[in-house]
């Protein structure tokens, strides 16, 4: 296994130094697969994400996407995430169903996969930077001695069909690119709402190839005795959120808080903040947003009192629409906002607020503030 690390800006240039000649019995390795990751019977939301970007890449090789899922045949789940593969662009489906992989354990799940890769040979292996994903990517790659590259934020291939994989690097102020270039598969992890959610294709179809799990109950060391739901997991949406509003170490204390969570439950959002609220204990780590936190597509972004540090940038440049209310006209936030407004947050938080309640019908707001 070798990564090379490039500069984001030139990586033909700077991979000719590290060319390496890739091993004969990589060479037949082909097409992109996609982990369809299920949570509690659901597909996760990040595995249509990179169903998108995963189309892109094979269009780009000209080969095959491939969609793979992993579970018990107990319920709908493992049907609709390979209708759900078919439906946002695979041309295949890879399916291993077992009682044992009822819920996720890293030992059947690295197995399935790994061995699914051993036989079929993909190029690139995409999955979910959720708990599961990182669990599962890290032990698949160490399994197959090949690269990963974790928490992407771009996925493309360059003019010899590698995967360039780029990613944050050094507390998030430099991108770097990086190739795995002596093994196979090439392996990316992609956090939730980094890459857009693509269009939906209905009634598509398409081969489903099984595979069965070589394992017993008895080799498994893990063992599931029961499954306690996080209770704030359903209250705090942030990343799917169509509107976030934020506040930063400009809303000055905690108490004004206050005044950015009731603007985004008059306008029907949800609420987070920059890193340091968290380390100030003023707001749960589940709302930070940015490198370090969450990602956010959402069609509104309004940050009160961020500077907008790389690190915060990286998790909302996906938003549609960027309003910044900041007090200095040189906020690095404005480099990037859609909308700027120079004002005192503080003061302008409860004006919108109050201009918003008498514009938005009650049963519009959002009653959700915890
Ligand atoms: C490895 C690493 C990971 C990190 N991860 C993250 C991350 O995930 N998310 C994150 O957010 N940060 C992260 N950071 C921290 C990041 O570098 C910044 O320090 C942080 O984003 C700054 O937060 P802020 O904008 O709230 O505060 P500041 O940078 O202090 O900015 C406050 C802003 O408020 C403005 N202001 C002051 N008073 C008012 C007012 N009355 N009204 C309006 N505006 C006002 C100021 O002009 C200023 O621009 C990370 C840092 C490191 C090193």
């Amino acid at each position: 296994m070798e990564a090379h690390q490039a500069e984001s800006q030139s990586p033909m240039v700077s991979r000719a130094s590290a060319k390496k000649e890739l091993p004969r019995h990589f060479r037949d390795n082909r097409h992109v697969w996609v982990f369809i990751e299920l949570e509690r019977g659901q597909v996760h939301p990040v595995s249509i994400e990179l169903l998108g970007e995963g189309r892109k890449l094979a269009d780009k090789l000209g080969v095959q996407l491939a969609g793979v899922v992993i579970g018990t045949a107990e319920g709908l789940g493992v049907r609709s995430a390979i209708a759900e593969a078919f439906a946002y662009g695979a041309d295949l489906a890879y399916l291993v169903e077992s009682p044992l992989l009822s819920d996720y354990r890293n030992e059947p799940f690295t197995k399935a996969l790994s061995d699914l890769v051993i036989l079929h040979k993909p190029e690139i292996l995409l999955l979910g930077a959720t708990s599961l994903g990182r669990d599962l990517a890290g032990s698949v790659a160490t399994t197959l001695e090949t690269g990963l590259t974790a928490d992407c934020t771009e996925l493309d291939v360059d003019a010899d069909g590698s995967l360039a994989a780029t990613r944050p690097t050094f507390g998030g102020s430099l991108l770097c690119t990086i190739y795995t270039l002596n093994s196979r598969p090439q392996m990316a992890t992609v956090r939730p709402r980094v890459m857009a959610t693509p269009k939906r294709v209905t009634h598509a179809i398409g081969p489903i190839i099984r595979h069965d799990l070589m394992m017993i109950e008895e080799e498994i060391v893990t063992k599931v005795l029961g499954f306690l739901p996080d209770e704030r997991s359903e209250k705090i949406n942030l990343a799917y959120a169509d509107i976030v509003v934020a506040g930063g170490l400009g809303i000055g204390t905690a108490e004004n808080l206050e005044r950015v969570m009731l603007l985004a439950r008059t306008i029907g959002g949800e609420f987070g903040c920059s890193r340091p609220l968290v380390q100030k204990g003023w707001m749960e780590v589940d709302r930070q947003i940015g490198q370090t936190g969450q990602t956010i597509r959402p069609k509104l972004y309004l940050a009160a009192g961020i500077s907008g540090a790389v690190q915060h940038r990286v998790g909302v440049e996906g938003a549609d629409l960027i309003v910044a209310i900041n007090t200095d006209s040189n906020a690095p936030i404005f480099d990037f906002a859609h909308v700027a407004v120079v004002a005192d947050a503080i003061g302008l938080l409860p004006a919108l607020t109050a201009a918003f309640t008498r514009r938005i019908p009650p049963h519009n707001q959002s009653m959700q503030v915890n």
